[in-house]
């Protein structure tokens, strides 16, 4: 397993957010993992960033047991986290920089800016873009960085419809190009069913992994989604509590 999530608890002023969190998500695998507001979604992805430390338990990648921040994860948080005083070029390429592969990471970089909506503003400064380009070049980095785990927490969140649907049909196609293990934190149902091959259901208080979904043989397409509405239902009960079938 690329990585193994073991028995995981942590709890916030005396009050237990998560606990008994155990998951897997071998190589290679898009795991979305969806679960009411609050329940402690950004949390899980903290601990494994390294930003939080657990109370209880530990998380394996490759079986070997990480604490604190390692380099497995490329981590997108919520707020994009670009640096003010750097053009959107130097943001995208930042890890490539720090590793002297500036050239490499430049070209890499430059040929992804048209489809990530983002030509024309290599050499413009974050404040200039709207939330969406910012979103969407703070993903960019995230994709460009060598780590092996990508941790994207709403990576999608704060784009229109519309960009938001081509950026999951960009992300589905380029899955096999970016060999990347994902675990993507939604609250869109459609974009863990449309993107993940498999769904984790974070319900219940404190928060455990309630439901699993295997989608592993599923070919994608915007015609399957909209015939997903058992599916889709069941997730919806889930979120609400109304169920743990
Ligand atoms: N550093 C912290 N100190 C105290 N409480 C915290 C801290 N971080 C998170 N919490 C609380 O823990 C709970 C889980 O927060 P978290 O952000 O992980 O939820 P979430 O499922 O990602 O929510 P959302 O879907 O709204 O982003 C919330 O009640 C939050 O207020």
């Amino acid at each position: 397993m690329k990585l193994r999530v073991e028995d995981m608890a942590i709890a916030f002023e005396n009050k237990k957010i998560l606990e008994h969190v155990s998951l897997q998500v071998a190589e290679g695998e898009f795991v979305a993992l969806i679960g009411p507001s609050g329940c402690g979604k950004s949390t899980l992805l903290n601990i494994l960033a390294g930003v939080l430390q657990a109370a209880e338990g530990c998380f394996y990648v490759d079986d070997e047991k990480v604490e604190g921040i390692s380099s497995h994860f490329a981590y997108m948080p919520q707020s994009d986290l670009l640096l003010p005083w750097h053009t959107i070029l130097e943001n995208v390429t930042l890890y490539g920089r720090l590793h002297h592969a500036k050239k490499q990471a430049q070209q890499q970089a430059l040929k992804e800016f048209a489809t990530f909506g983002l030509a024309g503003y290599e050499h413009a400064y974050p404040k200039e873009l709207s939330g969406g380009m910012r979103q969407r070049a703070a993903f960019l980095r995230t994709a460009l960085c060598s780590a092996d785990i990508l941790l994207l927490d709403e990576p999608f969140g704060a784009l229109d419809v519309i960009t938001r649907n081509d950026m999951q049909d960009w992300l589905l196609t380029m899955r096999k190009e970016l060999q990347k293990t994902t675990l993507l934190v939604t609250h869109d149902i459609d974009e863990a069913l449309y993107l993940a091959d498999r769904i984790l259901i974070l319900g219940g208080s404190p928060a455990s992994i309630v439901k699993e979904i295997n989608l592993h043989e599923v070919v994608k397409s915007r015609d399957w989604l909209f015939t997903q509405g058992e599916q889709r239902k069941e997730i919806y009960s889930l979120l609400r509590g109304e169920s743990h079938a």
